[in-house]
């Protein structure tokens, strides 16, 4: 399956780039002199200008000059600052030789990052190669250059039109032999138009997956594609296919779990719906396989469709839309087999238990009960059809096309009775089902003209009760009192209806909550790795895609903080560390600039003024309002660059993937999570062990606000952790724990807003490419040195070769880059790149700072001697 460029037929695609469309930093003609069809003097149409927007005639790469403070601090408000520790961790580095701590890189200049894309070059116009154009609405097509005077060129489309352009307004193209080419550093031209046509090129004929360096770019196909199954996982495993794939990533991970004796990790990222719960699903599959032996491994399979079920709901942008963060650690033993597994969630979306837009669902596992339950089920939790449920019918919708809800229920309960899931205990678990949905259904009625109101005795309230195990009484009084101590008394308040429909909300996410921790205890108990535990680990990181709504609430909030700490994660290993080792080992390097996103995090969890702090503080204060906090940030971050203050109570942030305005409504409340004291009591009073577990759960963790006697209602207790507090620990330690391991990154791609199969929307592509760096990841790879090890072991390998095999070895450069037919002009630069860092090989041996060697293709050398030999 090993796509070879030269049985592709050769085709362009027609672009559509939206009409105000431009590529960054690229070069544009100019509009003005655009007369298209109207041809000038000699047939031929004038567009030459001397004014152009973007300047492809920057430099790709730019000097390092020395190494200054970087804005990254090393001290407990990065995960980071345990740096030259983990830093020893890096596989490919020895421990003996890291005697000095990566200094850190200059800062980024952002007015650099517009050169950035385009491969400057006057090679294609020189030699009348094919090139990309950029019509005026932005669209790109390929033409050839006919002729070339001064600045200008006279250059043929494929509609036949002559067109005399601004020769720097072209963008070279590559040769057809490199269409649809498995790794965009095999492109002999990187620009943005060649990269969107190569990946959609692939995407045309379901290869949904390139390499761009060390990450692999995974298109989202919305269909089913015929890549998967044991005889691609064979031929993943027996290296006969060498497609990009996820298989090969994970497959790459076991390898290198093995051979280095150091944890992995494959670490998924893209917006929401780019695909990385599918993807990561398809390498836990493939893991699965190659580590099964046990039985283990059908278990961890087991555990997606009922995180699916209980952490997924539909949402405008995905039908499948994970609402929680996953990390999944999977054991291996000494001979590679699974030996058991963790999982560890993040942040579940609780609001959406009670609170629903329009058009989306809540989680699927209601759907699925009410469709699913058997009879007996239905009439034990007095189960009524969705539309009877009042948070589940706020929002309108009930179903999925495709998705039968019924037959999902049946896959859970499967999937339970296989991570040992008790019957009663599912029982249990559908009951709390049951009652959260009938919790949303009491209602109050007024009893004072205080606006004091009691829960209505109807059978709302008697099958919340009786599902729960708890007197009706009880539970009206937990909904619509509250115990107070004023001074030495005790009193009991009456709450108004805001304030009971507050409380029956909060007490419904907090048994949901409850619920899915629970759940996901058991499936790490049922998985438990105890004292199977090796130390050899795999982890799948598959967290919420980046997410810009029309409204955008808390729940966007947090999950684009996430999703600005993995960026950073991402930068960290295939930027900086990556430049730093060059500098640090004294190696001839041309730092490749790229967007650090540092100061919108900064933004995020700077003390005492950053937007975590702010929000922290004013969640404190009993008189705090959602007004009042956006005040506050408007007030302390209007000079900050990444902050905007907004009409009202909004605000926006600068996101590496666009900017976000949020709406603060709720932020508070939200953050502050509160319970009542009243609430927890009743759970743990009640007959059945489920809510007993989960009240027990929140008394035990201080990270659940809790509000009782001593406390004033409103504030939070400041002895307990905020929402946002908890996540930005959790996301520390995520961090460390992804330190440790040697990263392998997917990185997922949306072609579309509509979930539709085939359609390849370029603006949208691009949009991403960029935001996550790909083309600049490229760069640093194609300039860097993909194979690094300690000097002492490297010298051991290959220090027998001599300086002559060495040169004969570049010679095979040239003729495999001859053979291939990519140009001359580029394979020569990378013989002479390539060079210098071979002499390391030669009889004196010069180890750099570090003593790290560097080269680019260890394996391709050892071919070459071997073949001497023979
Ligand atoms: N490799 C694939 N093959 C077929 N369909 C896919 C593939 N990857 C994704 N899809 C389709 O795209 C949908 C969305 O994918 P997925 O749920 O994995 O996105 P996500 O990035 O995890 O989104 P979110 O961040 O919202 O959870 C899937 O439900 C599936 O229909």
């Amino acid at each position: 399956m090993s796509q070879k460029t030269e049985v592709l037929p050769s085709h362009r695609f027609t672009k559509s780039w939206p009409v105000d469309f431009r590529f960054m930093g690229s070069p544009t003609c100019d509009p003005i002199g655009y007369a298209d069809g109207n041809l000038g003097n000699n047939g031929v149409t004038n567009l030459s200008s001397p004014e152009r927007n973007g300047d492809s005639g920057g430099k790709v790469v730019e000097r390092v000059e020395n190494g200054v403070a970087d804005t990254e601090q090393a001290n407990e408000d990065s995960p980071y600052s345990w740096n030259v520790l983990l830093v020893e961790n890096r596989p490919s580095v020895g421990d003996e030789d890291l005697d000095s701590a990566a200094a850190p890189l200059p800062s980024v200049s952002k007015s650099n990052i517009g050169h950035r894309w385009s491969d400057i070059t006057s090679y294609a116009t020189k030699k009348k190669v094919q090139c990309w154009f950029q019509r005026p609405n932005g669209n790109w097509e390929l033409g050839r250059v006919i002729s070339t005077s001064g600045t200008e060129s006279v250059i043929s489309l494929p509609d036949g039109k002559v067109l005399k352009v601004n020769s720097d307004s072209l963008i070279p193209a590559n040769p057809d032999i490199l269409d649809g080419v498995d790794d965009l550093m095999q492109l002999s031209y990187l620009n943005e138009p060649s990269v969107l046509f190569n990946l959609q090129y692939r995407y045309k004929q379901d290869m949904i997956y390139t390499k761009a360096g060390p990450v692999l770019v995974a298109i989202n196909p919305f269909k089913k594609v015929p890549l998967y199954g044991n005889d691609y996982i064979e031929a993943y495993k027996n290296k006969s296919i060498e497609s990009p794939h996820v298989y090969a990533i994970a497959d790459t991970a076991i390898r290198e779990m093995t051979r280095d004796e150091v944890n992995q990790s494959i670490i998924i990222s893209g917006e929401s719906g780019a695909g990385k719960t599918e993807t990561a699903k398809i390498a836990m599959q493939y893991l699965a396989v190659l580590g099964g032996g046990s039985g283990i491994e059908y278990e961890i399979l087991k555990t997606n469709p009922i995180l699916e079920a209980f952490g997924n709901a539909k949402t405008l942008r995905n039908d499948n839309s994970s609402r929680f963060g996953k990390l999944i650690e999977i054991h291996f033993s000494e001979t590679g087999k699974i030996s058991g597994a963790k999982i560890q969630t993040f942040l579940l979306e609780k609001s959406r238990v009670v609170q629903c837009a329009e058009g989306e669902r809540s989680y699927h596992i209601f759907y699925q009960l009410c469709a699913g339950a058997p009879r007996a089920l239905r009439e034990k939790l007095n189960l009524k059809d969705v539309d009877e449920y009042k948070y589940l019918k706020q929002s309108n919708c009930y179903s999925i096309t495709g998705v039968n809800d019924a037959e999902h229920f049946h896959i859970v309960k499967e999937a339970l009775d296989i991570v040992h899931v008790s019957k009663e205990d599912q029982e249990s678990v559908f009951a709390m089902l049951a009652a959260v949905l009938w919790l949303g259904n009491v209602s109050f009625t007024i009893i004072d003209n205080e606006n004091h109101v009691e829960a209505v005795q109807d059978e709302s309230l008697i099958n919340v009760a009786k599902l729960i195990g708890c007197d009706a009484a009880d539970l009206n009084l937990a909904l619509s009192t509250r115990k107070m101590r004023v001074g030495s008394d005790n009193i009991v308040q009456k709450l108004t209806l805001s304030q009971a429909i507050e409380t029956r909300d909060a007490l419904a996410k907090s048994i949901y909550a409850g619920l899915f921790e629970w759940l996901v205890e058991q499936i790490n108990k049922s998985l438990a790795v105890g004292k199977r535990l090796t130390g050899r680990s795999i982890s799948i990181l598959d967290i919420y895609g980046f997410e810009s709504f029309d409204r955008n609430s808390f729940e966007q909030f947090c999950i684009n903080y996430a999703n600005e700490r993995l960026q950073q994660h991402f930068n960290r290993h295939l930027f900086k560390l990556e430049q730093e080792e060059y500098i640090q080992d004294g190696i001839d390097w041309a730092k490749v600039d790229f967007d650090d996103n540092q100061d919108c995090l900064h933004l995020f969890e700077k003390k005492p003024l950053g937007l975590l702090s702010l929000l922290n503080e004013e969640s404190t204060f009993p008189n705090g309002t959602d007004y009042t906090f956006a005040n506050k940030l408007k007030q302390h971050l209007n000079s900050n660059h990444c902050f905007k203050g907004e009409r009202e109570k909004a605000f926006s942030v600068s996101h590496f993937a666009g900017e976000v305005t949020y709406d603060t409504t709720g932020f508070l409340e939200k953050n502050r999570d509160l319970l009542h004291l009243d609430s927890i009591q009743l759970l743990s009073s009640c007959s059945c062990h489920l809510p007993k577990a989960f009240a027990s759960n929140m008394l035990n963790q201080s990270e659940t606000p809790v509000v009782g006697p001593l406390h004033k209602a409103g504030g939070a207790d400041s002895q307990k952790l905020s929402v946002v507090t908890k996540f930005k620990g959790q996301l520390f330690q995520l961090m460390q724990r992804l330190e440790s391991t040697t990263p392998h990154f997917i990185r997922c791609i949306k072609p579309n807003n509509f979930q539709s199969p085939g359609s390849y929307e370029q603006g949208l592509v691009l949009q991403q490419l960029r935001c996550c760096g790909v083309l600049e990841v490229v760069r640093i790879s194609r300039s860097g040195y993909p194979t690094r090890m300690p000097h002492q072991k490297f010298a051991k390998r290959l220090g027998f070769l001599r300086i002559h095999e060495i040169v004969h070895c570049m010679a095979f450069y040239v003729f495999k880059a001859a053979l291939e037919d990519t140009e001359l002009a580029v394979t020569l630069r990378s013989f002479k790149e390539a060079l210098p860092p071979y002499n390391h090989l030669s009889e004196e041996i010069k180890p750099g700072k570090n003593m790290l060697s560097y080269c680019r293709d260890i394996e391709l050398l050892l071919l070459y001697k071997s073949r001497l030999k023979a």
